[in-house]
């Protein structure tokens, strides 16, 4: 018997049992010192050591170590080396350092040990939350954390909504560590029942400085509110401020600031290649087309101020076809789609990807050579995290601004004071080329296009108006009619004010607010402004789409974008109608609702108002009943109803009733045809018998006493009085047409008339006005009602 097979019996049973229990206990002897250990190691440890060079040089539990190995991470970055100690220690964090320089292990290391270290279990509910403004950036911290703790037993979730908040709500119970969007986990903390916080050890904020900024302020000041007071809190990001309301509002203990690269020359990244190029608005996507064309073999990232923006370059780029595989990502599309688009940048070789600025932070697409900022952006934070989606960690990369004459002076001196290094560079001649032609020639064959360069427009007019940062962004310089002609527009869209207060809240809001395009819309699930519940006419006009050209094909060629208008102060002219005018003389226009059976009528105008008092247009808007039928009981059935199957089996097989059937309502048609074809014969009978009596009774009329009475049913004789008679100008001019003939023959007569007196037509025709009759050529009497309608119709006519 081999020496591990435990025998059968009572004996059997508990041998293995004791050796197992005495096993477990003394693996969990072994774990606590280890704990015990790792404890008295990390208060030992210097943080300022200069021995820190390694992971392994940190006291780590031995499942976070094998985890980091695994992942091909052994030398610490500055940020890493100065940052996990501290946080080992128990200390809150304001971290700052270069983008790409390793930030994101700087704070999941600390909390993988820190739930370690208090010994979390599936029971203690929620220890770790980390925050993130963007879903893409959220998805990737989840990620890293993914491979880094695959040898702890914690539970881990991702929080980003896009999908069903009950599914999602049903697994937060049992997560220990939550990587999450404000917006989304507030809605969790208010809405998910049983959801407790209460345990939480470590808060982190990535790109804490966007995240504690105004666009997010009121989700992350009620998310604070849920979480307790004593835990740790970690905040990074490559453009930190020190902001002592800042720290007020996430109640910081003595912070550590870890500013690594606090004395370096430049804020970005060394191996950063930085150029500026001065471009006109009006020539911006002709540079942009020329430099897409040169750098095919690329991987290119290309920033505008608006997913409105991107939507347009991106298509009418792709029309264009330029050798280069282009993607696009905003705020606005489906959480699917943008998966799948970052996912196929991130593998992609070459490709130009157009964005906004919900990749700007944070997102770490491996091996991107170049940075695009077609759009200047708000300010220069943001332009350093966008630059910093290339040369990450050790890598090099290449960014390029592209600059309008007016922005360039003002915003260069907002770069130099963040220590930006950046010169300027001018495109060839060579390599300038107009696009304008062919961007004209599509908006004017695609409407769908037209339409899309009309919003880009709004949008970006829109952007200008509302930045803060009046130095650099001019709204009174934009050529308006240049720009448009430049978007390949037939003309300028007009733009419109909106009135009162509502023009000044916008002037003074932040961008962030209310800019769908910006960064703003990363992470819509908790700012996104309810719709009315009651839409009123005004509503409707102005999220109106452009009907005309706008198709229903389009929005499913952009597939899951969610096309909602944003919040415009500014839009197409024709979008706003005569409530505006109402509305600033200050009318009210509430309206009123009715009630028509189980829908809702909407009064929200005089047309509708009147509609009241018809009740047949009412009944337009009515449910339309349900026809029953009454058996002999008195009780109401639906016309057509289901026989219950067995009566239904009883008559007999099916396929013998159908034939019967089938046979039954043949017979039936072949019957009602024979009586049909029996009743037109006679009813024809009937009409000749009629016209002839008719044609006899006039012969005699015209030939008078010493014309021989044509005898019915004489065929022959018949037909040639007709034939005369059909000669015979048949118009009913009365006595003076009937004098005219007897002087001609009827037949030569009747010739003259139709073909050669026009003279007489004018004149016959200036009668008939005169009498307001009209002549109707009929050869016969309507003996029926379509003849009669015929009459009628003819007479009628003009
Ligand atoms: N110690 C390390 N050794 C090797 N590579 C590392 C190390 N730390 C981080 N990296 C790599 O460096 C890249 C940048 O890291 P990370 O995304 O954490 O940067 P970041 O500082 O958060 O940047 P950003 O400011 O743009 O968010 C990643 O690809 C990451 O895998």
């Amino acid at each position: 018997m081999p020496p591990n097979v435990a025998k059968k019996g009572s004996a059997g049973r508990t041998k293995p049992t004791q050796a197992k229990t005495e096993a477990r206990t003394l693996k969990r002897k072994r774990e606590q010192d280890d704990l015990s250990k790792l404890k008295k190691a990390i208060d030992e440890l210097d943080p300022k050591s200069p021995d820190l060079k390694n992971f392994t040089d940190l006291p780590l539990c031995e499942a976070t170590a094998s985890g980091l190995r695994s992942s091909h991470f052994e030398v610490l970055t500055d940020v890493q080396r100065s940052a996990i100690p501290l946080a080992l220690k128990g200390k809150d964090i304001l971290g700052a350092a270069k983008t790409g320089s390793g930030k994101t292990l700087a704070f999941l290391v600390p909390v993988l040990e820190a739930l370690y270290r208090a010994q979390w279990t599936e029971y203690d509910g929620l220890g770790a939350l980390i925050i993130s403004p963007t879903r893409e950036l959220a998805v990737q911290i989840f990620e890293v954390l993914r491979k880094i703790g695959r040898k702890h037993s914690f539970s881990a979730g991702l929080v980003i909504g896009g999908k069903n908040l009950r599914e999602e709500a049903e697994r937060l119970g049992r997560m220990n560590i939550l990587v999450c969007t404000p917006g989304r986990m507030l809605q969790h903390l208010d809405q998910t029942a049983g959801f407790d916080v209460d345990n939480l050890q470590i808060l982190v904020l990535d790109e804490a400085d966007r995240i504690m900024d105004m666009g997010f302020q009121s989700a992350v000041d009620a998310l604070v509110e849920h979480l307790p007071k004593t835990r740790q809190t970690l905040l990074f990001s490559a453009t930190q401020s020190k902001r002592v309301s800042d720290l007020a509002r996430l109640s910081l203990k003595d912070p550590e600031y870890v500013s690594v690269h606090e004395e370096a020359t430049s804020a970005t990244p060394s191996n950063l290649q930085q150029h500026y190029i001065v471009t006109p608005l009006v020539e911006k996507l002709d540079t942009l087309w020329g430099f897409l064309r040169t750098n095919l073999k690329s991987k290119i990232i290309v920033f505008l101020s608006s997913g409105k923006q991107v939507r347009f370059v991106f298509e009418s780029f792709k029309r264009m076809q330029p050798g280069i595989p282009l993607l696009h990502l905003h705020g606005r599309q489906k959480q699917v789609a943008r998966m799948e688009i970052t996912s196929r940048f991130t593998s992609a070789k070459y490709a130009c990807l157009f964005a906004t600025d919900v990749v700007a932070r944070g997102v770490d697409f491996p091996a991107v050579d170049w940075v695009i900022q077609a759009d200047c952006p708000e300010d220069a934070d943001t332009y350093i995290h966008r630059v910093g989606r290339t040369a990450r960690y050790e890598s090099k990369g290449r960014a390029v601004l592209f600059l309008d004459p007016h922005e360039e002076e003002p915003f260069l001196k907002r770069l130099e004071q963040k220590k930006v290094p950046i010169q300027k560079v001018n495109v060839k001649e060579g390599k300038k080329k107009s696009i304008t032609n062919e961007l004209q020639s599509m908006c004017f064959k695609s409407p769908d296009l037209k339409y899309l360069g009309q919003k880009a427009f709004i949008s970006y007019t829109r952007s200008v108006f509302l930045q803060k940062d009046k130095e650099v962004f001019k709204f009174k310089n934009l050529d308006l009619d240049a720009y448009a002609a430049s978007l390949g527009l037939p003309g300028t869209p007009q733009v419109k004010f909106h009135k009162g207060e509502d023009v000044k809240r916008l002037k003074n809001a932040s961008r962030a607010v209310f800019s769908s395009g910006s960064e703003g819309e990363s992470d819509d699930e908790g700012r996104k402004p309810k719709k009315p519940e009651v839409r009123t006419k005004y509503d409707k006009m102005t999220e109106r789409q452009n009907q005309d050209v706008l198709s229903s094909h389009y929005r499913k060629l952009l597939g899951d974008e969610d096309d909602e208008d944003e919040e415009d102060f500014m839009s197409v002219k024709r979008v706003l109608g005569d409530d505006d005018l109402d509305n600033a003389a200050g009318v009210s226009t509430e309206p009123k609702v009715v009630t028509l059976g189980k829908s809702e009528l909407i009064i929200d105008s005089k047309r509708r108002e009147k509609l009241l008092s018809s009740k047949k247009k009412l009944s337009k808007y009515m449910d339309k009943g349900t026809k029953l039928v009454f058996d002999d009981d008195g009780n109401a059935h639906p016309i057509y109803e289901l026989q219950n199957e067995d009566d239904f089996k009883k008559e007999g097989p099916a396929e013998q009733i159908r034939r019967e059937f089938v046979e039954a309502e043949a017979s039936k048609v072949r019957d009602a045809d024979v009586e049909d074809k029996e009743h037109a014969k006679q009813r024809r009978k009937e009409k000749r018998d009629k016209q002839k009596a008719r044609e006899r009774e006039e012969l005699a009329q015209q030939m008078g006493a010493g014309v021989p009475q044509l005898e019915a049913g004489d065929g022959a004789t018949a037909e040639d009085a007709l034939a005369l008679l059909r000669s015979l100008p048949i118009a009913g001019e009365g006595d003076r047409s009937s004098s005219d003939e007897e002087a001609e023959p009827p037949k030569k007569k009747a010739k003259k008339w139709f073909q050669d007196d026009s003279e007489e037509e004018e004149r016959k025709s200036k009668k008939q006005k005169k009498s307001g009759k009209k002549v109707i050529e009929m050869d016969h009497e309507p003996d029926n009602l379509e003849d009669l309608e015929a009459l009628a119709a003819g007479l009628l006519e003009d």
